[in-house]
């Protein structure tokens, strides 16, 4: 957390290999260490702390210490959302503060499966109906900040019945495939992009969109934003490469 966020730092919620043993490559690793920290609603201020439960947001900074399990990179454990009031999937966003991330989405079906590279500063936006894993591919200390409606649970069940995501990011960057997902396509990589209308853009940190409602609504109605969000997962062509 230094040097990534300066407000009162609640205890962390922690998961442990017996928390992820479902979800690994290989679900007979052993770790004593513990894989990563989620500190969960966090706010600057009483101020911001009302404006975000009001409008009904979390921001959360996710801590994930370079590790390799057994070969794998260590990860998330995956989950989806589930659909507002008016039948649309919540989104999320994040934004990386510190090192780089792998980004894994997946349709439900997993007839799409998106992997996003990002760096400090760089943000990922999950759209609608994609379930989500982050892998720390680096030697770094993977910090990542997210702001996400508040008003749902996540749904993991789908990952710990399939042992995981479609694809496992092996040491070295290797996908090797899940056989539990027989039909799923192969990766396709994708850029974060800049999405203005919602706020993300590089220069403006996921924080500075507390005290905005215009830019977070999409959090929490969706189906109002389907257009903007239309264009998330794409390849950037040309100089916004890395
Ligand atoms: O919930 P997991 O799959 O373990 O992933 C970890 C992250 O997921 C969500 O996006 C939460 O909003 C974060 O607070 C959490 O750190």
């Amino acid at each position: 957390m230094n040097g990534c966020w300066d407000g009162p730092i609640p205890e962390p919620q922690v998961r442990t290999i017996e928390d992820m043993r479902d979800v690994l490559a290989d679900p007979d690793c052993t770790s004593d260490q513990p894989l990563y920290f989620m500190y969960r609603d966090l706010a600057r201020s009483r101020s911001d702390r009302e404006w975000l439960r009001q409008h009904h947001i979390r921001y959360d900074i996710t801590v994930i210490p370079a590790r390799v399990l057994c070969g794998e990179y260590v990860k998330t454990k995956g989950h989806y959302h589930p659909r507002n009031a008016a039948g649309e999937y919540y989104p999320e966003v994040y934004e990386v503060l510190k090192g780089r991330g792998h980004y894994l989405l997946q349709t439900c079906t997993a007839d799409d499966v998106v992997m996003i590279e990002a760096s400090i500063g760089e943000k990922v936006l999950i759209p609608p109906g994609y379930g989500h894993v982050t892998i720390n591919p680096g030697r770094e200390e993977l910090v990542m900040a997210n702001l996400v409606s508040s008003d749902f649970s996540s749904d993991y069940g789908p990952y710990i019945e399939k042992r995981g995501a479609a694809y496992y990011e092996m040491e070295g960057g290797a996908l090797v495939k899940n056989p539990r997902y027989p039909d799923a396509p192969p990766v396709r990589c994708c850029d974060p992009v800049e999405v203005p209308e919602i706020g993300i853009r590089r220069g403006c940190g996921l924080y500075d969109l507390v005290g905005q409602p215009r830019l977070v609504a999409f959090l929490n109605r969706p189906e109002e934003f389907m257009g903007v969000m239309a264009g998330a997962l794409r390849r950037v062509p040309q100089r916004g490469r890395r």
